[in-house]
């Protein structure tokens, strides 16, 4: 994806603009036209940030960074001491460079302009699960209303009709201030983005202000990051203010929600899906949400229901992937394009006419082929997997799950990852996902003791297997499957590389899946009566 047309400023003008006049003895500072924090990524012209990582500090590239063409370097204390007298452009120096640079990414990528003839409106979802998924909807439903549109996740990047795969969730602020700045420049007018905890914790979307901001649920992940489910709603409910968003639409079927529609300091539109889902205190949700689903029906392998407001105002919805969950990803991204001030007859024009509820999401709840019914999802946490493999049982068919647990991150997931494994299939082929520098053994063992104490303590007819590499994990579900079972790989949805020890090995679960389908002499028949 090509850059935005850079726009020369003076990096003191720049550093005003975001209450950091410069001090004396910082030397005469360039002009410049943008900012990164990766020396890989430097262009000429650009502020390198050189900031401290977990493990080692980016001042050890500015030398690289400056060769790349780097006219300034903007870092810490730490940094300073490590750069010495080794570099030859001007270095600023702050306590906390990383607060920093999303505010001043904005400025220098021209996020304060008028001269562009408007910002794209903003829509960001957060939440443990479906992030990806609201982010295509509500991106799928914007395209239908005719708007031109971007996109920004965990997937790929969309600006303009131009796409790249992405490297994380949410991309470092400089990313994107400077992707806002390129669809400025295209004249898109609504872009829809993933905010992950990581993003928010980090930064990454400092200096951008959401017109819609969604929430889909908080269960638990990335506790080795955030340490308890209090801290990971804390760093969540930041999205939440009036400095990071105008509007917000709650998902209010967990506690959390619940929770997060009374602390949000910005107009709430709650949305209400499921009421028989407890939240993480047990209670159950309250009768009155802004927006309701009633009516829902099975409709294909999705379904279809109404959106009823408090008045009894009505829209008809149908959200056409498999998973119950899927009712709550339509729900919200309806809302949040409501709550963006699109009339109620134009959203329900665009859900009759387009039907963008049914847009295929690479990886979340994909049908490989209809039987036996073999979906590849990207369930890698204990509640995404309950609720999908809860989802995808058929009437007198069984299911065969392949998984496993990604290494050098929350370890506590893994034994409960394999409970919920042993409760819901009826084979269950615990395998390798990304392992990281841990040693896959480990993994699985971990995964296993979860699913074998269930079955041995609640009495479950699960058969656990543990096969590996991956592939072999895939071929053995197939192998296992007959007409009317559900074969469902879950955990990489998408990705298309497994990481061992430093190394990338190729390996995309959906053409592994179709392979061993060939293999095994499976053709495509009716996957009619997924129960969800
Ligand atoms: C825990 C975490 O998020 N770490 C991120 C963090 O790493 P770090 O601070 O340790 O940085 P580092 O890689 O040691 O490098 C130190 C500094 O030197 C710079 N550097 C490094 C190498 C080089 O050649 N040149 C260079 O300039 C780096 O840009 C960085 O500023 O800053 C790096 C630079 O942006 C990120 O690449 C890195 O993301 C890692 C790869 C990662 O895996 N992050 C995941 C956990 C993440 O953020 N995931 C969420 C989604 C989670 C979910 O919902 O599932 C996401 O939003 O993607
Ligand atoms: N609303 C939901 N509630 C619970 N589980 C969901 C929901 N939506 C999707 N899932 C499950 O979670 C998986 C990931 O969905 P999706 O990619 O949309 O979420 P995400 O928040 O972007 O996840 P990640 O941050 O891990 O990429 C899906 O493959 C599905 O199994």
């Amino acid at each position: 994806m090509r850059p935005h047309e850079p726009r020369p400023i003076d990096l003191a003008a720049a550093l005003a603009a975001v209450g950091l006049p410069v001090g004396p003895g910082t030397g005469l500072l360039p002009t410049v036209t943008g900012i990164t924090l990766d020396s890989r990524a430097v262009l000429p012209g650009d502020v390198y940030a050189a900031l401290p990582g977990a493990t080692r500090h980016g001042a050890g590239f500015a030398g690289q960074a400056v060769l790349a063409g780097a006219v300034a370097v903007l870092t810490d204390g730490v940094g300073r001491e490590l750069l010495g007298d080794g570099v030859a452009v001007p270095v600023v120096v702050v306590p906390d460079p990383r607060r920093v640079i999303g505010p001043l990414a904005r400025v220098i990528f021209g996020g304060d302009s008028e001269d562009d003839g408007g910002a794209p409106a903003l829509f960001g979802v957060t939440g443990t699960n479906g992030k990806t998924t609201t982010t295509y909807f509500v991106n799928a439903l914007l395209e239908a209303l005719g708007r031109s549109t971007g996109l920004i996740g965990t997937i790929e990047i969309r600006a303009g009709g131009d796409a790249i795969p992405s490297a994380l969730t949410t991309p470092e602020s400089p990313q994107v201030h400077s992707l806002l700045a390129l669809m400025r420049e295209r004249g898109i007018d609504a872009a829809s983005m993933e905010v992950s905890s990581h993003a928010l914790e980090f930064g990454r979307v400092d200096g951008v202000v959401f017109d819609v901001a969604g929430f889909t649920n908080l269960t638990q992940d990335h506790l080795d990051l955030h340490g308890t489910m209090e801290e990971y709603f804390a760093v969540k409910a930041a999205l939440f203010t009036a400095e990071r968003c105008r509007t917000a639409v709650v998902l209010i079927d967990d506690a959390w929600g619940r929770r997060l529609a009374e602390t949000a300091d910005v107009p709430v539109l709650t949305v209400r899906t499921d009421g028989s889902r407890s939240g993480g205190d047990g209670s159950v949700p309250p009768a009155e949400a802004d927006w309701t689903v009633t009516d829902v029906e099975r409709s294909g392998l999705g379904h279809s229901f109404a959106l009823a407001a408090r008045d009894g105002r009505r829209l008809r919805v149908r959200s056409g992937l498999p998973g119950s969950f899927n009712i709550s990803n339509a729900a919200l991204a309806a809302v949040m394009v409501l709550a963006a001030g699109v009339p109620e007859h134009d959203l329900q024009h665009a859900l009759d006419a387009h039907d963008p509820f049914t847009t295929e999401v690479p990886g979340r709840m994909q049908l490989i082929a209809e039987e036996p019914a073999s979906i590849v999802d990207f369930a890698h946490n204990p509640d995404a997997l309950e609720r999908t493999l809860a989802s995808v049982r058929r009437p007198g068919g069984r299911v065969i799950a392949v998984f496993g647990a990604t290494g050098q991150r929350d370890e506590s997931k893994r034994p409960v990852m394999g409970a919920v494994g042993a409760r819901l299939s009826d084979v269950l082929i615990i395998t390798d996902d990304d392992p990281h520098d841990e040693d896959e053994a480990v993994i699985r063992r971990a995964v296993r003791a979860g699913a074998d104490a269930a079955v041995t303590e609640e009495g479950l007819a699960c058969e656990v297997l543990e096969v590996f590499p991956r592939a072999d994990a895939i071929d053995r579900a197939v192998a296992l499957a007959t007409a009317g079972d559900t074969v469902i790989i879950a955990g990489r949805g998408h990705e298309v590389w497994q990481e061992v020890k430093g190394i990338n090995l190729s390996l995309d679960d959906r053409v592994e899946l179709r392979s061993a389908l060939t293999r095994h002499g499976f053709s495509g028949l009716s996957a009619a009566g997924i129960e969800s």
